[in-house]
This record gives C-alpha cells, structure tokens and sequence, in this order.
C-alpha cells in the first residue's frame, strides 16, 4: 500500500470522484440484491398466492431498479473515467517534466524501450487501477459478503452447503492466475522481440541488402514467429486445463444448491421463492471467487507500475541548480571559460580526465585534438555541466559554474554535435529549436552562414519542408549543416563544435568556417575536430592522450616540436606533400624541356 500512498498526491486531489465512484459501484451493487428478493416475493407473495394484480407493481419496481442500477453504473463509469484519466494526466505531465530534468548520468544507463512503457503501459495501469480496479476490488468485496449475508439469512444451512465448493474455486481461480500471469507476460516479451526485428529490420534495410542478409533475417523472424506462437500456445493450453476445472466447480455449488435445495422445498424447510432467490444470489459469491486471482494480480500489476513509475519520479537528479544559484543574463556574460585543474570520472570508471587546466579568454577560439576516447567530448559536456565536477572547478568570467542557475548557463552555450538531431518538424522549426521569436530573416540569414540556405532553397518546399526524426532525405552533411545554422540562430556567447563538420567536405568545411569567422567575432568558440585543417586558425591547441594533455599551443608551435599534432599533420597531409613533390618535379621537368637544346633531350629519352 506504500505506493498507493505515495501516489496519493496524485489522487487525492480528486478524492470526490475517487469516493464517488467507490460509491456508485457499490449502490449499483447493492441495487443488483433486490432481483432475488423480488424474485422470491414474486413466486411466494404473487405466483404461489395467485395474487396477480401485483404483478403490473412489481414490474414497474423493476424496471425502477434496472434503471437506478444503469444510473449508477453510468456514473461509476463516468467518475472513474474522470478519476483514471486526471490522475493520468496529471503523471504523465509530471513524468515528462522530470525526464526533461533528469541529468545526462541518468540517460547514460536509462533504456529507451523501458522509459517509453513506463510512460504508456504502467501509466495505463495506473489509470485504470485507480479509475476503476479499486472500486472494483472492494465492490468484489462487498459482492461476496452481501451475497453471503443474504443467504445465510435465507437459510444458513443451505448457504454452508452451497460454500463447500467456494475455497476449491477460490484456490483453484488463484492458481491459474499465478501460472497465466508469467505466460502472458512471455507472450508480451514474444511479441515485443518480433516487432523489434521487424522495426529493426525496415531501419536497417539498407545494411541487410548491402550484406544480402535477407534469408537470414527471413529465418531470424521465422525463429521469432515460431517462439510467439509456441508461447501462444502454452497460454491457452492453460485456460483449457483450468477453465473447466473451475466452470465445473462453480457448477457443483449450484448443483448442491439445487438438489439440497429442492430436497428442502419438498420438505418445506425453504419456500420455492427462497430457493430461487438463492439461486440468484450464488452468482454473486461465485463472481468474486472466479475473479479473486485476477484482482489479485491486477494489484501487484499496478503495485509494479507504480513503483516504476515512482522511481522516476523521485530519481535523485544529479546536477541541479544551488540554493541561490545566480541567473545570468546575456549581457552578464562576456565568456571567459577556465578550467581550473579538473579532474573527473564517469561512475564507476577510470578518470577520462586528469588534472585538465585552460583558459580561454573571451572570443579565443579553443582547439581540441586526440585520438578517440582521449576525453575531447568530455571536456564539452563539461562545460556544459552536463555532469557535476568534484575535483577542480569550471568557470565562467571567475564564477564556478555549479553557482550559476543551469537554464541561464546553459542557454549561453551551443553545441553542434557530432551524432545531428533533427526534429520530425519543418527545416524552419529545426533551425529556430533554440531561439523563441526566431523570425525568418534571421532563420535564413542563419542558414546562409551555415551554407545551408542553397540547398534549402532548391528542395520543392524550401524551409517548409518536413524532415523525419533521423532527417530522412537529407545527407549527413546536410543535417550538419542545419544544426549548425540552429546553433548560429541563437547567438551564442560561447560555441561549441564537437566534430561537427566531419560529415561535409574539406571545401563546404572551409567555407563554414569562414561563415564561423564572421558570427563568432567576440565569442568564446571550441572546435573538437580530427581534421587539423579545421583547428590551425585556434588560438590555442589542445592535444589530449588517454585523459591528459600531452601538448598545447598555437598551430604553427605546435607544427614545430615533436609529437602527437606533428604526426598527425604528418599522416594528414602526407598525401598533399607527396602531390605537391610531384607537382614540383613536373614542373621542373617541363622546365627543363624548354631549357634544355633538343640533342639533349633525345640523349635522355633514349637512356
Ligand atoms: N557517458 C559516459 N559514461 C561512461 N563513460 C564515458 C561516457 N562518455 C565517455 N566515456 C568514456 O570516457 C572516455 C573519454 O570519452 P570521450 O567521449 O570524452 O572521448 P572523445 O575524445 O570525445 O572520443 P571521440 O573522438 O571518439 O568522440 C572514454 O574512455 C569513454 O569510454
């Protein structure tokens, strides 16, 4: 019950509707025990006694009580419906509030397939948990001991009687739920694995036919099909087995009423009224012992849900804002970054930085360098105070960033990521994600100095045009191009580029970068890149080993000493060198041609 009470915040607020659907479910029950006390005063008062003028009475009674028993079904249907879907939305508003919240560590191990069924099926579960299985557990409830008290009333003998076969119903109705339950939980996991290698199939097409695959993802599925059917199978081999188990011992019970029952109309101990009255009450008490492992189950279910659910909902946040924390404005900020001797971990890893020291004066353009894994990417998110830093500190014009509000930090910042996100939105939307009133001269003007407003132009629906959630249709490069007109929109005070032109060619490169140039003029910039040619303008080089600054400088320093950027200049442009030799060496050859007198020449050509 412990869930349900933490989750009373969500409920409570609508207690009326909670208690209201509660209460109509159980007058409508309550309402469903006069049928076998009309029953019973039909056949004793009017039939047996011939007083038939009763009847017009009694059937307008009737008919009284179906529709107060509809009214207030209706309404138990309508404030459940209410209560379910409040509390619902009320969840799913705070869970995505907290998802937005939550901190990069917790997305580190987090699941997308688990986030999206908390977030779909436990809610589900939990709207119709507290919508309507509740009031129906107690209404089971009170089914049964109404049901009972009515019969034991009637006569409890014949009600003990009736009982014998109750707790082998009961026992029986718990122990199929108990097997049911895990096999269509398997027959979910089944279905869940095949839709996955069809999704996964038709996302990855282009690998399959590349690696012509296709008869073996023909007999992945097939394996895949097999196991869901063989799991289908296994279920309803239990409802065969259990189902008539219990139909035959709900049916003994009414077989003992009927024949005990009967015996004692004979011996006139009951009246035909009571008996038949009792017939009609034995549903009530069979009901909630056939559904018992059902509701059973229906509550763990929900118990499970919510404790996932709640687990999001009280996950500890790691990089919040501080008591105080300061909110910058754009004109607070001039944007001197410092990183002070900052050493950090990931959990429960090796330091992928150690003891990282830089400055980078407002508009200084900041050049990282290193192989992969080196801790470029880290020191980016960083900055970014994506992770809390415990061993030296961040700053931001001489303010340690963990005192700075994180919102206003970070919207000081923007990053093109290596990997591009683009929304399932218009070319325009994606480009103006970051600014609110983004108008379209300044989208356009932005897309122009990422170069990406020509072939936005030339696409049938321009700025218009919807990308997909992967920016299908668009190249790599394209995508690049318009995350970096988005980051440019926003006008950062300090720019982060994470490989972000990896994916266009050395000549767009070039020409963005002068774009660069042109925006960044007094803004602190960061460039990750493996082309030294997107670095060599930098005011400073920062070249990174396994977690540590192996060497730092300016390009042409760097060019002159030994070390991890001269070999990769080397490596880079060994072609070019070698071009440029052979350029050189025709070159003189032509030369020497013109020069040389044509005896000369024949002489040579025929060595
Ligand atoms: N979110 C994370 N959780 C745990 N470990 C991480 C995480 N991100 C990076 N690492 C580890 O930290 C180290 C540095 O990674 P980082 O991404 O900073 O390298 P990088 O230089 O940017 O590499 P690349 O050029 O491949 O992007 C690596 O050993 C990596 O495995």
């Amino acid at each position: 019950m412990d869930v349900f009470r933490q989750l009373k915040p969500y409920f409570w607020p609508e207690k009326k509707l909670f208690f209201g659907a509660i209460a109509c479910l159980a007058i409508a029950t309550a309402l469903g025990l006069v049928y076998p006390n009309l029953l019973r005063y039909l056949i004793d008062n009017v039939i047996t006694k011939k007083q038939f003028d009763l009847v017009p009475r009694l059937a307008l009674l009737v008919v009284c009580v179906v529709s107060l028993k509809g009214m207030f079904q209706f309404l138990h249907g309508f404030c459940g419906g209410r209560l379910g879907n409040r509390v619902a939305y009320h969840l799913r508003n705070e869970l995505y509030q907290k998802l937005q919240y939550l901190s990069f560590q917790y997305y580190d191990g987090a699941r997308t397939g688990d986030l999206m069924s908390r977030l779909t099926a436990d809610l589900e579960a939990i709207r119709q948990f507290i919508g309507f299985g509740f009031a129906q557990l107690l209404n089971v409830g009170l089914m049964f001991v109404f049901g009972m008290a009515m019969m034991f009333s009637i006569n409890w003998k014949l009600a003990l009687l009736t009982m014998i076969t109750m707790p082998f119903l009961a026992f029986t109705a718990i122990r199929f739920e108990g097997k049911i339950h895990p096999a269509f939980r398997m027959v979910r996991q089944s279905l869940s694995t095949m839709t996955t290698a069809v999704q996964e199939n038709i996302t990855g097409v282009r690998t399959v036919k590349s690696f012509a695959r296709e008869p073996h993802e023909i007999d992945k599925f097939s394996a895949r099909n097999e196991d869901y059917k063989s799991m289908n199978l296994g279920s309803a081999s239990i409802w065969a087995k259990y189902f008539p188990v219990m139909e035959i011992l709900a049916n003994l019970s009414v077989v003992i009423l009927l024949g005990v029952g009967g015996f004692m109309v004979i011996q006139d101990t009951i009246s035909l009224g009571e008996l038949v009255a009792c017939f009609s009450l034995i549903w009530y008490i069979i009901g909630p012992m056939w559904g018992l492992g059902f509701q059973i189950n229906n509550f763990t279910n929900t118990k499970a849900s919510g404790e996932k659910i709640l687990d999001i909902l009280h996950h500890y946040v790691h990089v919040k804002d501080a008591e105080n924390a300061k909110v910058l404005g754009p004109s607070d900020v001039k944007g001197h970054v410092k990183f002070d001797h900052v050493t950090f971990a990931y959990p429960e890893k090796q330091p992928a930085l150690y003891d990282f020291t830089l400055d980078a004066p407002p508009g200084s353009v900041i050049g990282l360098l290193g192989s992969t894994g080196s801790g470029k990417t880290t020191v980016i998110s960083l900055l970014m105070r994506a992770y809390g830093v415990k061993e030296g500190k961040v700053m931001l014009d001489g303010q340690d960033i963990r005192s700075l509000q994180i919102e206003s930090y970070r919207s000081q910042i923007a990053t093109v990521f290596q990997e591009t996100f683009l929304f399932s939105s218009s070319i325009r939307n994606n480009i103006a994600y970051g600014v609110k009133d983004a108008t379209m001269d300044d989208i356009i003007r932005a897309a122009k100095l990422a170069k990406a407003h020509d072939f936005i132009s030339e696409l049938p629906e321009g700025y218009d045009t919807v990308v997909g959630e992967r920016g299908l249709g668009l190249s790599g490069g394209q995508k690049q191009r318009i995350a970096i007109a988005r980051a440019l929109l926003k006008d950062p005070k300090i720019l982060v580029l994470d490989d972000a032109t990896s994916a266009v060619d050395m000549e767009t490169e070039h020409e963005i970068q002068a774009g660069f140039a042109e925006v960044m003029k007094g803004r602190t910039t960061f460039i990750i890149a493996h082309r030294i040619s997107s670095l060599k303008h930098a005011d400073e080089i920062i070249v990174l080993n396994k977690g540590r600054i192996v060497q730092r400088g300016t390009h042409q320093e760097l060019l002159e000493q030994p070390g991890l950027y001269r070999q990769t200049y080397d490596i880079q442009y060994a072609d070019k060198q070698q071009d440029a030799v052979a350029e050189a060496a025709a070159a003189a050859e032509t030369e020497e041609e013109r020069i040389l007198p044509s005896s000369l020449q024949e002489r040579r050509l025929a060595h």
